[in-house]
């Protein structure tokens, strides 16, 4: 469970200071599929950022599982846009969080079992720039899950995508979830608002339940 209280994150711009993030409070939850809308700016990503721990927030605090300590193990985050390393296989893609976290296991018999999942089996051996964007997304979401993770935080999953790509995207969510991990998404888009169980509208850095 994760837990986000009173959090405020403030910018400077020139002289100025605004809270780009303004006392949200948000409660994540086993079950949980969350969907976080709102404008362009509103602050949505600056409250991903502060979630999976890339961002300190000015003030409040964060818990996961009670705890105020972040063990980064129990949450992927998946960042806007496209972002495998090109140079690298499929393969190599999936392994190297893992490697670089240092987290020991059969890293073969799991990237076999997420490509699975995402019904990306075949690309194992390719590079990046052999694939499609629904492809690439769906790779990414693999490699999310590679550690079993608790929580999968995902910015603006389905942005750049057409309509029967995104709805893959979103229908592999709704598959994870239910197989129990929880998720948090944000999205412009209205259409795919139905697939999280609850929504919650960032307008200027405020959060409230939809
Ligand atoms: N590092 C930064 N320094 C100063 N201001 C920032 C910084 N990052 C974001 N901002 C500002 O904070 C506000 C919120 O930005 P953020 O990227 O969180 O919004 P967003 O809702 O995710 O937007 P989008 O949907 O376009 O990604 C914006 O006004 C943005 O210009």
């Amino acid at each position: 469970m994760l837990e986000l209280k009173d959090i405020t994150k403030y910018y400077k711009h020139s002289v100025n200071t605004f809270p780009a993030v303004d006392h949200a409070n948000l409660l994540v939850k086993k079950q949980d599929f969350i969907a976080v809308t709102g404008p362009s700016g509103s602050g949505k990503s600056t409250l991903f950022h502060i979630m999976t721990g890339l961002l300190r927030p000015s003030e409040g605090s964060i818990f996961l599982d009670g705890t105020p300590s972040f063990l980064t193990r129990q949450i992927s985050f998946i960042m806007q846009g496209q972002n495998l390393l090109t140079n690298f296989t499929i393969e190599d893609n999936l392994y190297f969080p893992l490697y670089l976290a240092g987290i020991k296991g059969n890293y073969r018999l799991r990237a076999k079992e997420v490509l699975e999942l995402v019904g990306l089996t075949n690309t194992i051996a390719s590079y990046p720039d052999r694939l499609s964007g629904g492809e690439l997304r769906r790779i990414s979401i693999a490699r999310a899950l590679m550690n079993n993770p608790g929580i999968i935080i995902a910015d603006e999953p389905t942005s750049n995508l057409d309509t029967d790509n995104a709805i893959k995207v979103m229908e592999l969510f709704k598959t994870i979830n239910e197989e129990g991990t929880a998720i948090v998404i944000s999205t412009h888009d209205e259409r795919f608002l139905p697939y999280s169980k609850s929504i919650y509208r960032m307008d200027r850095g405020k959060l409230s339940l939809l």
